[in-house]
């Protein structure tokens, strides 16, 4: 019992620990992106202030006219238009004031996405690969809009009416202490109502905006796989789910507009009370000759300036709850580091890079090794064929090179260094490689060549472009460099995306060149395009060509051929294709041009 109990205790400690540890992360997070803009915030928060002396003056200046209604016409006149100047000033006040809180809070999140993006691109691929890019959009989008609202809305507005409602009830009990305490406690009554009122409303709210979300997804999903709901005839299926869903979404809106209005109506009823016993109370101080027309007026006004401000400072409170769970989720991904440690930075050595896998094992899960023992040289401009079935580890042996996942046993030198003690911008950089799947860019030609960098010239890209042999492509593209790829532009056969890679990859002259060959076929013009493109890549750098057909290692220096992560076979091309017994001349001797191991 004893130990449950404690047990009980230390859990819950901990949770406030990891609260505790999770609101002061927030916290620095927030005030990181907020100090630059100090000089802003303090503009802001002086207008806010400004702002609501002038609330609090326009119905004590209706007071004083009402007072005055029986005295001289100049000075009504008077009051009238410092009346209409000030609601004016007002207007401009709040104008400025939301202008430069809605900039202070797009400056500082568009700063926290900047920071979130690179953050996450530069995450190793293990994380992508447990995160969807849904899921990081929703944190880069949707949790970061909403801490926008909560920049712009939350903080300031709240604020503000906060102070303007401790400003009313001040000003009411200087003017009368009998109505100002009726006033607060009213006030006092609201807050301790609001609460529970909105908790009946809320889950409906909430369950109400699920619903819809459900829907949308359901149509999402639906409608992207429509053709195979159309060719299996399952539209009856679907229609009876949809109404279904609707019909959810229909109970949760209606349940929601209902227990919505039964909140308003509470708040209208407990205000009507207020303001009739304010009324009942003035009336009687007016007739005791105690309290003039004017203030029981500006009285009247209070109230409902006040009433107006606990409905906004109440949605915004429920507002909070999701920004706290946004800070809470961004916090969160910005402590997640990369398992892929920087280097300390030892510099590769010039040229072409001589590759060493030494022992290298390897697997993506602890259960299930992908690649065992894996040792081989490879000289400096040399060329390595890399042949397997699918699923042997061809793919995962390119990834290590790059340091996408870090090598659980042995090690891989490039240029005699361990590849963990070089900088991963530099390795990287000195690494080119084509993957079977292009990503192409809704872009121009140009942009998805250059990956935005504007600093490279056109001339050097249209050098590229003749250097791999493809004036003739670039001649029929509708717009030079400015043609529009993908989406409403010109999209790209499997072959012309691949010749893009290389382009890209040739751009970057990097010394250690990675083909992933795509497994298609492709039409033989194409064929013979990419086949040249490759030996100019290929030329005085180091290469790995993952190969899926005979005629691409043809050219290559060594042949490696991958067996259920070990390798099955390794040697020069020449000495395996003379050897009888070995599996490459076997291979070559079945005259099949797809590789099957
Ligand atoms: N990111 C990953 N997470 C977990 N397992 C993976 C991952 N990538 C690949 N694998 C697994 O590792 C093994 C080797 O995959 P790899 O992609 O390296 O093979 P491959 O020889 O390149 O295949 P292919 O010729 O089809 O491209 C496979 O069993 C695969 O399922």
């Amino acid at each position: 019992m004893y130990a449950a109990t404690k047990r009980e205790n230390m859990a819950h400690s901990k949770d406030r620990t990891d609260v505790r540890s999770t609101l002061s992360s927030s916290i620095s997070l927030l005030k990181t992106y907020l100090k630059p803009q100090w000089l802003k915030v303090s503009l802001l928060a002086f207008l806010l202030c400004v702002s609501i002396g002038l609330e609090i003056l326009g119905p004590q200046l209706l007071g004083q006219f009402i007072n005055a209604i029986q005295g001289s016409m100049q000075i009504l006149v008077r009051l009238a238009l410092l009346f209409i100047a000030l609601v004016i000033g007002n207007q401009l006040v709040t104008a400025l004031a939301s202008y430069i809180s809605e900039d202070i809070s797009w400056q500082a999140t568009n700063e926290m996405r900047v920071d979130l993006v690179l953050h996450c691109l530069n995450l190793d691929m293990s994380f992508h690969k447990l995160h969807t890019p849904g899921e990081l959009l929703e944190r880069v989008d949707g949790d970061i809009a909403q801490l926008a609202n909560f920049f712009s809305r939350f903080i300031f507005m709240v604020l503000a009416r906060v102070v303007l409602m401790i400003g009313i009830v001040t000003l009411t009990i200087i003017a009368d202490w009998r109505i100002g305490l009726l006033m607060l406690a009213f006030t006092l009554l609201m807050i301790i109502l609001l609460h529970p009122l909105q908790s009946i409303a809320v889950p409906h709210f909430r369950a109400a905006r699920q619903a819809s979300a459900d829907l949308a997804s359901f149509l999402e999903e639906r409608l992207s796989s429509r053709e195979d709901i159309c060719s299996l005839g399952a539209q009856p299926y679907v229609m009876l789910r949809f109404n279904q869903v609707a019909r959810h979404l229909l109970h949760a809106t209606r349940l929601s507009s209902v227990t919505g209005q039964f909140f308003s109506s509470s708040i209208e009823i407990i205000l009507a009370m207020a303001v009739a016993a304010i009324l009942t109370l003035g009336a009687y101080l007016l007739r005791s000759g105690q309290l003039s027309l004017g203030t029981i007026y500006a009285t009247y006004a209070y109230t409902t300036l006040l009433t107006q401000s606990l409905y906004v400072i109440t949605y915004q409170v429920d507002q909070l709850q999701s920004a706290l769970a946004s800070l809470q989720r961004l916090t969160e991904l910005f402590r997640t580091s990369s398992a892929i440690v920087e280097g300390p930075g030892v510099p590769l050595p010039a040229g072409a890079l001589p590759v060493s896998f030494a022992d290298v094992s390897f697997g993506y899960t602890a259960e299930k090794p992908v690649l065992r023992n894996i040792s081989f040289e490879l000289p400096a401009g040399k060329t390595l064929g890399l042949l397997g079935r699918t699923g042997s580890g061809k793919t995962t042996l390119a990834r290590l090179l790059m340091r996408a996942y870090e090598v659980q046993q042995g090690a891989i030198r490039l240029g005699g260094r361990d590849l963990r003690e070089a900088a991963l911008n530099e390795l990287r950089s000195r690494i080119g490689v084509v993957t079977q799947d292009v990503q192409l860019f809704h872009a121009s030609l140009r942009d998805n060549l250059t990956f935005f960098d504007s600093a490279i010239p056109d001339e050097r890209l249209k050098e590229v472009i003749a250097e791999l042999n493809l004036a003739q492509w670039y001649a029929s593209l509708p717009a030079g460099l400015d043609t529009l790829l993908t989406g409403g532009g010109v999209s790209l056969s499997s072959g012309e995306a691949q010749l893009l890679a290389f382009a890209r990859v040739f751009l970057r002259n990097p010394d250690i060149v990675i083909l992933d060959e795509a497994s298609s076929r492709l039409d033989p013009l194409t064929e013979k395009l990419i086949e040249g493109a490759i030996a100019r890549l290929l030329a005085g750098r180091t290469g790995i060509v993952i190969a899926h057909h005979l005629e691409t290692v043809q050219h290559v220096d060594t042949i490696l051929i991958l067996e259920d992560g070990t390798i099955g076979e390794y040697g020069e091309r020449a000495k395996l294709a003379a050897d009888p017994a070995s599996r490459f001349s076997q291979l070559l001797q079945t005259g099949l041009s797809e590789v099957i191991v």
